[in-house]
């Protein structure tokens, strides 16, 4: 099932079921069914052994009617143009939903970080931006933080950039180092984001928060900050994975030690961690674990038609981009499954984004208190705006979300008469 996965399907799939609740013909969407620029390249690089290997990259724009394109940038093998086209699509509605000034765009190289030297993800990475560097910019399109990137990357696009253009331009790029204009509060943005997110959920759904018992898929960026900051806030994290499997302890995790382990090496796997209590699981049966809360942090199409009906949390808040296919969605649904969807759920790193670049671009900086509130007031607000949106209407929330943000793009480019 996952080889024949195309996420850009579930993209145009859900844009169309809202589209005809909001009464558009499928001239008024017809436009946002194609991503407005897509760029592949050939990415030559010497390797440490002295051999050259040409990777392969994508950088598309799947729409910049409410702004700049804004996404992150993704190293990882499974990278191809169809992932890259979703990815930047849903950024689209992410920025939209949240209200920031922004279209959606996102890029890729087809590499495999853990195998590589830090050498090589530096040249890979300068090499990348130079053959993206017509479509990137501080007003056009501005990249950031995905998986199998990180600050230090961003960094060095800040600067291969900057000597394309003979100065220094922080605002071509977000998730930078503190050092280089990043935002504080941007490395822990899109798991805070989460656990609002999470904490908001079971609010409405009248479930106490304390002793909530939460399994967290990737330990990541995103699944690493989300399960501490869950954690922080009273919720019982029972399981967590990374790509080589999970951990599971019903009574709890020791999730600073659990974090502090992986921080310390980058080789650190969750295979070899090991605590009283804990056994280890697969990340397929991490999905499957009675939990109350399901937090998937890691890849698309982990939730599909497969193992939707096995799904025993009540709740899922959707880390990952696209983690939910279509037909899961239905069936969850029907089940009575509340998910709440990506591009709410995860936006709290995209809303940091715009805060490093507005910073950026005025030259000045905000603390990390600042930076927080504003971030909370933003995710709170859009919450509550899709809660009540699904309420009137009798949608998922994922609905909602796009209900609001699909009305915010088509009012763009209406607004801008993009088509004639
Ligand atoms: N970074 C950001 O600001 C944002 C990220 N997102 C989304 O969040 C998700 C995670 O991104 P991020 O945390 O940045 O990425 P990272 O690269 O930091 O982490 C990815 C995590 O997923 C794990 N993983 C990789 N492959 C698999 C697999 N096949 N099964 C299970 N786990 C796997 C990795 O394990 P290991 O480390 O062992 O390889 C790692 O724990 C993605 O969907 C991304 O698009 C969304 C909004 C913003
Ligand atoms: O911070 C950003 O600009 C984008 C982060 C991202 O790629 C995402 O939200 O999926």
């Amino acid at each position: 099932m996952k080889q024949s996965y195309n996420p850009y399907d579930n993209v145009l799939k859900v844009v169309q079921d809202a589209a005809a609740i909001l009464g558009y013909s499928d001239s008024d969407i017809e436009a946002i069914k194609y991503p407005e620029r897509e760029l592949k390249v050939s990415i030559p690089v010497r390797m440490d052994d002295g051999t050259t290997h040409v990777f392969q990259g994508y950088r598309i724009q799947h729409s910049t009617s409410r702004g700049p394109a804004k996404g992150g940038i993704r190293f990882h093998p499974d990278v191809n143009a169809d992932e890259v086209r979703a990815l930047a699509a849903w950024m689209t509605f992410k920025c939209a939903v949240v209200n920031i000034p922004y279209g959606g765009g996102k890029g890729g190289v087809v590499c495999d970080p853990s195998k590589l030297s830090e050498n090589e993800i530096r040249a890979i990475t300068r090499r990348y931006t130079a053959a993206i560097a017509p479509l990137i910019g501080p007003e056009q399109d501005i990249p950031a933080p995905d998986v199998g990137t990180n600050a230090a990357v961003m960094g060095w696009i800040m600067d291969t950039y900057s000597m394309l253009k003979g100065h220094c331009i922080h605002g071509v790029v977000t998730g930078k180092p503190l050092e280089l204009g990043g935002a504080l509060g941007r490395n822990e943005a899109t798991g805070r984001g989460v656990m609002f997110t999470t904490l908001n959920i079971l609010k409405k759904l009248g479930i106490p928060s304390e002793g909530t018992t939460v399994a967290v898929q990737g330990a990541g960026n995103v699944g690493s900050v989300s399960a501490k900051l869950l954690h922080e806030a009273g919720l019982k994290v029972v399981a967590i994975s990374d790509v080589s499997g999970g951990i599971y302890n019903p009574d709890g995790l020791d999730i600073p030690a659990i974090l502090s382990y992986l921080a310390a090496d980058r080789r650190n796997l969750l295979k070899d961690f090991n605590e009283d209590g804990t056994t280890h699981i697969s990340n397929e049966e991490l999905l499957e674990l009675p939990v109350t809360v399901l937090v998937p942090a890691a890849l698309e199409n982990q939730i599909n038609a497969g193992n939707a009906e096995k799904i025993q949390a009540k709740l899922i808040v959707e880390a990952a981009n696209g983690p939910t296919t279509s037909e899961a969605d239905e069936i969850l649904a029907k089940r009575g499954i509340e998910v709440v969807p990506d591009i709410l759920a995860n936006a709290g790193g995209v809303v940091v984004s715009y805060f490093e670049w507005v910073q950026n671009i005025q030259s000045v900086s905000w603390t990390e208190d600042e930076v927080n509130k504003k971030l909370k007031d933003i995710m709170d607000a859009a919450f509550e705006s899709v809660w009540d949106l699904t309420q009137e209407k009798h949608t998922t929330l994922r609905m909602g979300a796009y209900l609001i943000a699909l009305k915010r793009v088509v009012d763009a480019k209406s607004a801008r008469a993009i088509w004639p």
